[in-house]
Formats: structure tokens, C-alpha cells, sequence
């Protein structure tokens, strides 16, 4: 199967917003194929990567760790500091990052796949989806629960928001969105009824 005739879902958010927790109920209560930007973004810059070595000597020995590989949170604090630098670093990832994407995405026997995205919007990604499900929380949650997950400055993750596009602009691409202002089991309620509705769609299209 080739990535074109998959049906994709693409599922995006800002940082915090619920897109890990909404796609793991995608996969573990519906085995539904998921695909992250996030993780491909590690696999790219692992030891014996050309890009981990474009990045080392862009930036210095600070960004590696004693064992060589990235260290994720000195580039972070970097990058979001300084935006040219973060332009960067996108001009060399994304492309590397949409590869390995593509090629896990052919891999998916699922009725439907899920290619989960913070940068859905932003890096054009959407375009290889048939549908955008936004993960919508005021940003005043974003903060509280990235502070708490990561044990970062509130600062850091202001920054990180200022790079991202609008919670209004994600929400224009959105097709389908996901309210994630209540508990954990609220959330998982309206992944199953989205579900239920990709599968309709899915479906169908192949017919
Ligand atoms: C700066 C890096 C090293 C920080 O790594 P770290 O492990 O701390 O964070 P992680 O990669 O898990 O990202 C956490 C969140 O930060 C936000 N974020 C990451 N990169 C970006 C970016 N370029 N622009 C805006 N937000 C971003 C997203 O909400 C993401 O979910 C890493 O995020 C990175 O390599 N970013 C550049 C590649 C990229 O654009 N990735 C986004 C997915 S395509
Ligand atoms: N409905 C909820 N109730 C309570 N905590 C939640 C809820 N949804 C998500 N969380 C928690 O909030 C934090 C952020 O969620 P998650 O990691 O899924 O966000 P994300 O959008 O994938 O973030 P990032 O863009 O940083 O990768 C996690 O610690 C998660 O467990």
C-alpha cells in the first residue's frame, strides 16, 4: 500500500494539549495506526545520523551528551530563544522528518492512520491528510499541564507557544476538534465517537 490511497487523519495541537493522550486511545482501545512527528523528530538526529553531526557543528559539543547523543534540552532552551536559530533546525529536520513519516505511514494496515503533528498546520503536513482533528485547550491548560509534565519554566513554554500558530488559525484547518478541558475519560469519550465516524469515512472511500 502507498501512502496515497491510505485514509490519514492528521491530528495536531499545541504543546500540551492532549494530542499524545488523544492518539493512545486511538491506538490501544482501536489498534488504529499512529504516526508521530515528535518521535520521528528523535530517530533523525540519532547517533550515526548525518543531521546529529550538521547540528553539532552548528551549535557545539553543549548540544551532545557525554554518550554523543543530542542533548534535547540545551537545543531546546537554544532554539526557542533564538527564532533564526529554530529555522534552522526546521530547514534541516522537516524534510528528514517527512521521509520517515511517509514511509511508516505505507506501512499502515488500520482501516485509517494517524499522523500526529504539533507543526500539522504550519509545516504544510496537512496536505497529505484527508481530514485535521485539532485538540483544542485554552492556553492557560497548555501551560499548567506542559509546567507540570516537563518541569519547565512557564517562560519556556510561552516561548514554545509564540512558535507555534494561533490556537485560531489551527482551528480554521480543523475539520473535526477535540475539547480537551476535562478529565482523561471525557477525552477518551470523544476519540471512541471519532472513531466510530473515521471508520464510516474510511470505509466508504475505499468503496
Ligand atoms: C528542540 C527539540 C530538540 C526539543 O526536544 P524535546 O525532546 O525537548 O521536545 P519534543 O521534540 O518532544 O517536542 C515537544 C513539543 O515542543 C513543540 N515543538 C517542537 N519543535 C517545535 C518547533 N520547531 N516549532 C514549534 N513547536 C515545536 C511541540 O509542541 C512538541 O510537541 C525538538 O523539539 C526538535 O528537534 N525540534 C525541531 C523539529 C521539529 O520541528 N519538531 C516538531 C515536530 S515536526
Ligand atoms: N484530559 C486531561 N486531563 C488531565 N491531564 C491531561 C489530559 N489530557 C492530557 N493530559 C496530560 O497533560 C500533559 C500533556 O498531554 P500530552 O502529552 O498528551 O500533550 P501533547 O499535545 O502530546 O504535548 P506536546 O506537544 O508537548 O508533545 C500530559 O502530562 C498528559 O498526561
Amino acid at each position: 500500500m502507498t501512502s496515497s490511497n491510505i485514509f490519514i487523519i492528521g491530528l495536531t495541537g499545541g504543546i500540551g494539549s492532549g494530542k499524545s493522550a488523544a492518539a493512545a486511545r486511538f491506538a490501544e482501545a482501536h489498534g488504529i495506526h499512529v504516526v508521530d512527528a515528535d518521535i520521528k523528530s528523535r530517530v533523525v538526529v540519532e547517533p550515526g545520523r548525518p543531521a546529529l553531526h550538521q547540528i553539532a557543528d552548528r551549535f557545539g559539543d553543549a548540544v551532545l551528551q557525554e554518550d554523543g547523543s543530542l542533548n534535547r534540552a540545551v537545543l531546546r532552551e537554544h532554539v526557542f530563544q533564538y527564532p533564526n536559530e529554530r529555522r534552522w533546525l526546521e530547514q534541516l529536520l522537516h524534510p528528514l522528518i517527512r521521509e520517515e513519516t511517509v514511509n511508516d505511514l505505507a506501512s499502515a494496515e488500520s482501516p485509517y492512520a494517524l499522523l500526529v503533528s504539533p507543526l500539522l498546520v504550519e509545516s504544510g503536513q496537512y496536505q497529505m491528510t484527508r481530514r485535521v482533528l485539532v485538540v483544542d485547550v485554552p492556553e492557560a491548560l497548555q501551560i499548567a499541564r506542559t509546567t507540570l509534565r516537563d518541569k519547565v519554566p512557564e517562560e519556556q513554554v510561552r516561548a514554545i507557544l509564540q512558535a507555534q500558530a494561533r490556537r485560531e488559525e489551527r482551528l480554521r484547518h480543523a475539520d473535526d476538534v477535540i475539547t480537551n478541558d476535562r478529565d482523561l475519560a471525557a477525552l477518551h469519550h470523544q476519540v471512541d465517537q471519532l472513531h466510530q465516524f473515521y471508520l464510516t469515512l474510511s470505509t466508504g472511500a475505499k468503496q
